[in-house]
């Protein structure tokens, strides 16, 4: 019987019914009528994780078995949202858990309300991690996800007189229903010390003599694929100290020195960092780096490898993707156990090395890009700075070959950067480390090769691609928008859920009077769900009939709310100064959800006049309601779930050859709503694919923002040249806003006119001209409804399952086995 496969439970409203009691007896410790909603929850949680055991088990088994080639995805952050409803339904469980707790008296949506969402990431980078984790299961693809289990996620935000305030975020209060703790397969993780060389046998070779060292202990986490009996697993690493409690120094009553070496230890996977685009080269960021990257790297080649696997075999065993430049110190990481643990020659550990890695970038903002000091690299990590001045000696050295002695070339291109201090320029490493380099979207890509590693393009030919983001289909339009799967389903049957470009069969429907009707229904309906969460979460009312501009990502000037909130002010001034009647205005409310960085000043004012703005507009009577700004704090994945469905009107306005990708923009249009836009990131391909009728396009394209700024870009001289543009400005100035203190937002005004690096006054005549199109086009509902079904049928590209099979072709080389 021990060795008989695990069995799932009976798939029966029975079967879920004993199971899920047992679980809240036996496991919670409960009667059902004693029980909190917490524990039917948690109870809930552990009947469809045992559904699920059978195929983790089953899975892991036979990766043991056949040993395929599959991917180790490094991340620092994976943003991974609420858990019950996707595990549901990869299990394919949903309507049975709904009946079994339904004859338990038990309505399956109260217990949905008391998950916490882990937000153990920032935003699109974070999120894009978890998407594609559940495609590559979907897709039959072994793969495990590596990160940290951070104690405190992204902070919970709230407004204070409508300024952010940030709050812990203690998911972990109740603990998690879903994590596997595993203590004893605890990886031992050095820091600190000194390096020496040895004579080993002979030969001399180095070693690092660490200071000081932490447990991390690893916590896996399933990741279903949709019905396919798949389960990969996320490993997410928690820090532990190794001893934990000192009784000597106890006993000698200092009670604080005792735990010191715990607290330290803990404090490594404390706080996710909540920055999202300006690195802070804070020490225990790189802690947390090294960190998780060399336990999974451990973890990898000490537990999943069989014993006596051959190393030289490692590249066809596994790929490791590097999520940005976050993970990139798993390079001298794998050096350091080839060379110095496992005794192999440097050049054999070199060539296996550059095999196994590949690298993702998301940026194109130069300070975003990570930069460590050899300072603090030397102090932390002294034989990773050896390894790394070794790869570099060694990639200068081919430099040189192949450039002659160009010195300029020699510096722009060394791994090691001089100024402002002698740093490792992570960006160059894992370049120069990783067998492919991509960007996140054509352009993307474009620009990185031509403008941010040019070099490298050109020494490393064939190394750099491009892998277009995409997102997956399951929890961002069937989870999130039933009413719309059920309609594709009726349309289409239900093979779109993971064969995403199915949905061009919509495109004759498009034409269907009666279907776009369906449709219209469907987008109604969303909005009055999304009105009675705002309306329980924040106390908003959303007004009927109105159209719903949404504008949701993290706040950064390059995405330019300055822009949308503008557009609003423009539209308010245009009222009060009676140029224009209100009657006439197209109803319209926008929706903005947006966290800052805790210690971006700009981005806390731009919110803070956001929220201003907003209740001075939703205040006038002389708007008669036709114009209302809703700012729900907080918003989050489980937020994005309700607001993206319901939206008309998406807003993607980042100044062209800033925003790497985008991946809301996707989900948007997947969802049926239109795009306003610059031709940045992914909306130059989403706008190629539905078509420019069916995309609302403004601004100044990347090749026109270069030649503006090299011409000398004078934004006042925008300010004085346009009335519209001018009163909008002036009136935020005067204080109009800010109970008349002009003191409140002035850094807002000056920055645009006498900086406004992301060039708000140089798009914004032609995102005003294109809105007033917008608002043409929205009074004639069937034809906003056809164009809007043409995206969601024309926009099956963006599925995460299409970008893992772009980075299986052409990076990783790992099909889907068994
Ligand atoms: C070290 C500070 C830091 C933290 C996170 C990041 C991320 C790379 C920022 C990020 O999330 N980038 C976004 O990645 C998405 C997924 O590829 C893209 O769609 C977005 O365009 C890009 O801004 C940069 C710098």
């Amino acid at each position: 019987l021990a060795l008989a496969p695990v069995t799932a439970p009976a798939s029966t409203v029975d079967g879920f019914v004993r199971e899920f009691l047992q679980n809240l007896n036996f496991n919670r410790g409960v009667a059902l009528s004693t029980s909190s909603a917490t524990d039917r929850y948690f109870a809930l949680a552990y009947t469809v994780r045992d559904y699920l055991m059978a195929r983790w088990l089953e899975d892991l088994r036979r990766q043991r078995e056949v040993q395929a080639k599959g991917v180790a995805y490094l991340s620092a952050e994976y943003l991974l949202g609420r858990q019950l409803d996707n595990n549901l339904l990869a299990s394919g469980l949903t309507d049975i858990a709904s009946e079994a707790l339904a004859s338990c008296g038990i309505d399956l949506d109260d217990l949905r309300q008391q998950e916490v969402e882990p937000g153990l990431g920032n935003g699109g980078l974070g999120r894009l991690a978890a998407c594609f984790i559940d495609s590559l299961a979907t897709l039959g693809v072994p793969n495990t996800g590596y990160g940290i289990r951070y104690e405190y996620g992204i902070f919970r935000q709230t407004f204070e007189d409508g300024q952010q305030v940030e709050q812990p975020d203690s998911w972990l209060a109740y603990g998690s229903p879903w994590e596997f703790p595993h203590p004893e397969a605890a990886q031992t993780i050095s820091f600190g010390g000194h390096t020496e060389t040895y004579d080993d046998g002979g030969v001399q070779r180095s070693r690092w003599v660490p200071g000081w060292n932490v447990q991390a202990v690893p916590y896996n986490y399933m990741v279903p694929g949709y019905q396919n009996g798949r389960v990969n697993t996320l490993r997410l690493w928690s820090a532990k100290a190794t001893n934990s409690f000192d009784l000597r120094v106890f006993n000698s009553g200092d009670y604080e020195e005792a735990v010191r070496a715990q607290t330290f230890a803990e404090n490594i996977s404390k706080v996710l960092y909540p920055e999202d685009s300006t690195p802070q080269g804070k020490e225990l960021r790189l802690q947390q780096q090294y960190f998780f990257v060399a336990a999974s790297i451990k973890d990898f080649l000490d537990v999943t490898l069989p014993k006596d696997f051959d190393l030289t075999k490692l590249p066809d065993r596994i790929i490791f993707q590097l999520n940005d430049t976050h993970p990139v110190i798993a390079v001298p990481e794998l050096m350091r156990v080839l060379v110095d643990e496992k005794k192999m020659e440097w050049e054999d550990a070199w060539a296996i090395t550059q095999k196994c890695f590949a690298y993702t970038c998301h940026t194109l903002l130069p300070e975003a890009l990570e930069v460590w000091s050899v300072d603090l690299l030397g102090h932390l990590l002294p034989r990773h700075l050896e390894i790394i001045y070794r790869i570099n000696d060694d990639f200068l050295d081919a430099v040189r070959e192949r450039f002659g002695d160009d010195e300029m070339r020699i510096r722009d291109m060394s791994i090691i950067g001089e100024h402002p201090v002698r740093s490792v320029r992570m960006a160059y490493l894992a370049t120069v480390a990783g067998a492919k380099v991509n960007g996140v979207a054509e352009l993307h890509s474009q620009l990185l090769r031509e403008k941010v590693l040019p070099d490298f393009d050109e020494f490393f030919p064939g190394k750099f691609t491009n892998v277009t983001n995409g997102v997956t289909p399951r929890r961002f339009v069937r989870l999130a928008n039933p009413e719309l799967s059920a309609l594709i389903t009726d349309a289409l049957g239900s093979g779109w859920v993971t064969d995403l470009e199915r949905l061009r069969e919509l495109e004759t429907h498009a034409e269907d009077p009666e279907f776009r009707a369906r449709f219209a229904e469907v987008k109604a309906a969303n909005k009055r769900r999304l009105s009675a969460v705002l309306r329980e979460r924040d106390g908003f009312e959303v007004s009927d009939g109105h159209m719903l501009d949404v504008m949701v990502k993290r706040l950064h000037e390059y995405k330019r709310q300055m822009l949308k909130i503008l557009h609003v002010v423009t539209q308010y001034e245009s009222v009060i100064s009676g140029r224009v009647v209100a009657a006439d205005l197209q109803p319209r409310t926008a929706i903005f959800g947006a966290k800052a960085a805790p210690g971006y000043a700009m981005a806390k004012n731009i919110i803070h006049l956001i929220n201003a703005v907003g209740s001075v507009v939703n205040a006038d009577t002389r708007l008669e309601g036709r114009l209302k700004v809703l700012f729900p704090p907080n918003y989050n994945v489980t937020l994005a779930e309700r607001v993206i469905p319901a939206a008309d009107l998406s807003e993607q306005i980042s100044l062209a050859g800033k925003e790497a990708s985008g991946t809301g923009n996707m989900k948007f249009a997947l969802n049926g709503a239109l795009t306003i836009g610059t031709d940045d990131g992914a909306n130059v391909e989403i706008r190629e694919l539905v078509g420019d009728e069916n995309f609302f396009l403004f601004g100044m394209s990347e090749p026109e923002v270069e030649a503006l700024w090299a011409r000398g870009y004078k934004p006042a001289e925008f300010y004085q040249a346009d009335d519209n543009l001018r009163r909008a400005l002036d009136l935020i100035a005067s204080g109009a806003f800010s109970r008349g203190d002009r003191s409140t937002f002035e850094p807002i005004v000056s920055n645009l006119l006498y900086d406004d690096r992301f060039m708000v006054l140089a798009d914004y005549s032609s995102y005003i001209a294109e809105q007033v199109k917008v608002d043409a086009a929205y009074a004639d509902q069937d034809a906003w409804n056809r164009s809007a079904i043409l995206n969601v049928a024309r926009t099956g590209f963006f599925s995460s399952d299409r970008s893992m099979r772009d980075y299986i072709d052409r990076i990783w080389h790992t099909p889907p086995s068994f």
